[in-house]
């Protein structure tokens, strides 16, 4: 295995405000790397860059290349770069339509109309987020209707729908309590024998809990990126160190 992303000089501004810089990174294929920093140091800035969702944010201006398995994905169709690298966010957002049809959603607008297909995709994608026997009877309800846990698994399953290569994670368990947090843990790296996992999270024992590799974030740059255990065990950079001995943050 190797890198299936490389970020080379990587660098975003908001209003000429800069709040990436120069970040260079390579991201290993079916592991999880975590990205843990301060409030505020461009977590989510710069994750949102690796599937080009920071475009949509009118003022800002992206310097640099991100290339997924060797591709500048400026090169590419946003579309197709994010059914490659799909995300999920803090907050649990399913549809406010079905639990079925939450799943479908992305299927159907990329083509699939066959019901069996249709509904293996269903199955196998819930299987794999743990939801399914919890869901399996009620596939018509709302998905609104679910608990925060199980919202939050749905939306990790349905991101799973289009088969992206990477997923992008900001944050998913800060509205879980612990008991859904652990599911969601067991989940990721479970799920990291088949994709790649980028997560961001505030919380330093699910960064040594879970991820394989960890980066840690300041005012916009990296300041350490490695083995998790080296980061926490032995961090090179003093700031590492007193964030991670929580100096400060
Ligand atoms: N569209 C925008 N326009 C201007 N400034 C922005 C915009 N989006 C984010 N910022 C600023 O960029 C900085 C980094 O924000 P970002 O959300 O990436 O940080 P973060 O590390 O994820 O923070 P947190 O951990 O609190 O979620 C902040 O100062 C934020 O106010």
């Amino acid at each position: 295995m190797g890198a299936i992303l490389k970020i080379k000089n990587l660098s975003v501004d908001f209003d000429n405000k800069k709040i990436i810089k120069n970040i260079n990174m390579k991201i290993e294929e079916k592991k999880i790397t975590a990205i843990i920093g301060p409030s505020g140091c461009g977590k989510s800035t710069f994750i949102k860059s690796l599937n080009r969702m920071i475009e949509e944010e009118k003022n800002s201006t992206i310097h640099g290349a991100i290339l997924l398995n060797g591709k500048n994905i400026r090169d590419m169709d946003k579309e197709q770069v994010r059914e490659k690298i799909g995300m999920v966010f803090q907050s649990p957002t399913p549809f406010p339509l079905s639990i079925y049809e939450n799943m479908t959603y992305a299927p159907v607008y990329y083509g699939i109309k066959d019901k069996k297909q249709l509904k293996l995709i269903v199955e196998e994608k819930l299987k794999i987020a743990g939801l399914y026997e919890e869901v399996k009877h009620d596939l018509k309800m709302k998905a609104t209707k679910l608990s925060g846990g199980q919202q939050q698994r749905l939306c990790i399953a349905r991101a799973l729908t289009v088969e992206p290569e990477i997923l992008l994670l900001d944050e998913p368990c800060s509205a879980l309590d612990i008991k859904n947090t652990a599911n969601i843990e067991e989940m990721l790296m479970k799920l990291s024998d088949i994709y790649t996992i980028i997560i961001v999270t505030h919380n330093l024992s699910q960064a040594k809990r879970i991820a394989d590799y960890t980066a840690f974030m300041l005012n916009g740059e990296i300041v350490e990126y490695g083995k998790t255990e080296e980061l926490f065990e032995s961090p090179k950079d003093i700031r590492t160190k007193q964030y991670i001995d929580g100096s400060f943050g």
